[in-house]
């Protein structure tokens, strides 16, 4: 594990409140963006106060954890706020495969928030702060693409097996995800891509971390205060060429044996994770509809509260790998899709979010997103498997997801 503390041992964070600030991607002064945002609320950030890079294992949440509790413990912190995202903040990423080394918390020199007619401006670190430099950003041009590991109908053989290896007995689901390419003539600005997937997908966590930039519908965990929401999303179809078609579409996804039997793998299990650390818990008996402007998903909001002191680091610790984006058993499915995508999914897939010095936070799962490096985005999307799978099916329903990304860098 390596700590890297850019601005001072000891942090110094001062938050104040402010005007309203208006679009919060707007603010990013260049393309090293952190962002979390819901419908224009949420939190932004720049600059590096401190990076923690963790090591695999199933450790790295209880790893994380410690590490910012000694880092905000030890920190001079002025918050009159004191509400979910005031005082100090770590954006975090964490690598789906507890083999994956990737998991990082980066805690940024300025953020600025924004939530329920309230906004705030937090500066970290002493010395002189970055000035917002005239970076306006630009849209990708030149893009190519091209196949990640795995051709489309490679895939569906790879898809044609784990069916194969369900209807055997060995699990009851697994989720197989595939990778694609785009190269572009010059480096690619997140924030281009954030302001088109905020704009398209507004009911979505528009989210950019270390990289990784995309628009989750899926909310794995959020804190506030003892109460905790969690979102859980199994079960999708296209959405329709006109009103007709998509009310068919959404009512066969209802009435879907195959989806319901998808969802309710993932309802329960987060169901079963939850309960021993709730003293109450909600989950409905039945899921409904949430429609986003590619696909519409099955849907079960989980609402709860916790016993004791808990912090949302420790809820995703006891949740993932969720089997929306894993299976069921989870570590057959891990291996399964260890055997099978012939790739490793980085931190696609896995937590991401923030978590503040009292533990609140939000996490989503990193779906419908891309890891940029450069000139190169490298985008994700993955299907739940379950014995009644059609393999061409699931590949149209990833190239769906795709779309989101797809658009994200096309406009
Ligand atoms: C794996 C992804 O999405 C997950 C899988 C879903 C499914 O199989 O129906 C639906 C929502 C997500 O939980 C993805 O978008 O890459």
């Amino acid at each position: 594990m390596s700590v890297a503390v850019t601005a001072s041992d000891s942090l110094v964070v001062r938050t104040v409140p402010i005007a309203d600030p208006g679009d919060l991607i707007a603010r990013l002064p260049h393309p090293a963006a952190l962002a979390w945002i819901r419908h224009g609320q949420g939190v932004v950030g720049w600059g590096e106060a401190a990076r923690i890079t963790l090591p695999g294992g199933p450790g790295r949440f209880a790893d994380a954890g410690h590490r910012l509790r000694e880092l905000f413990g030890a920190a001079h912190v002025e918050d009159p706020l004191q509400i979910p995202g005031s005082g100090p903040v770590a954006f975090g990423s964490f690598g789906f495969d507890p083999k994956s080394p990737d998991s990082v918390l980066i805690v940024p020199r300025q953020i600025i928030g924004r939530r329920d007619g309230q906004a705030w401006l937090t500066t970290i670190g002493t010395g002189p702060h970055p000035h917002p430099l005239a970076h306006p950003p630009a849209p990708p041009t030149q893009l190519a693409w091209s196949d990640g590991a795995l051709s489309a109908p490679a895939w569906e053989q790879r898809v044609a097996a784990a069916v194969e290896r369900i209807r055997a007995g060995h699990l009851g689901k697994v989720v197989l995800a595939r990778d694609l390419y785009a190269q572009a003539g010059e480096p690619i600005d997140a924030r281009v891509l954030l302001q088109r997937l905020a704009a398209r997908f507004p009911g979505c966590y528009t989210f950019s971390v270390a990289g990784l930039v995309g628009a989750t519908p899926e909310l794995l965990i959020r804190r506030s205060g003892g109460r905790i929401d969690s979102l859980v999303l199994a079960g999708t179809t296209a959405r329709g060429a006109d009103t007709a078609d998509d009310a068919a579409r959404a009512a066969r996804l209802m009435a879907s044996a195959k989806d319901r039997q998808e969802h309710a793998y993932a309802a329960e299990m987060v169901r079963d994770a939850l309960a021993p650390l709730c003293a109450e818990l909600t989950v409905p008996a039945e899921p409904r509809l949430l429609a986003l402007s590619n696909v519409m998903h099955l849907a079960s909001a989980v609402h709860g509260r916790l016993d004791g002191d808990r912090s949302v680091l420790d809820v995703l610790a006891a949740l993932h790998p969720t089997p929306a984006v894993c299976g069921t058993p989870t570590a057959t499915a891990m291996d399964l899709i260890r055997e099978l995508e012939g790739m490793d999914r980085g931190r696609y897939a896995g937590p991401v979010g923030w978590v503040d010095a009292r533990g609140d936070g939000e996490w989503g799962i990193a779906l419908r997103c891309a890891q940029i490096s450069g000139t190169r985005a490298r985008l994700f999307a993955g299907c739940g498997i379950v014995a009644d799978s059609v393999p061409a099916d699931e590949l149209t329903e990833a190239q769906n997801k795709f779309r989101a990304m797809q658009y994200a860098l096309e406009g």
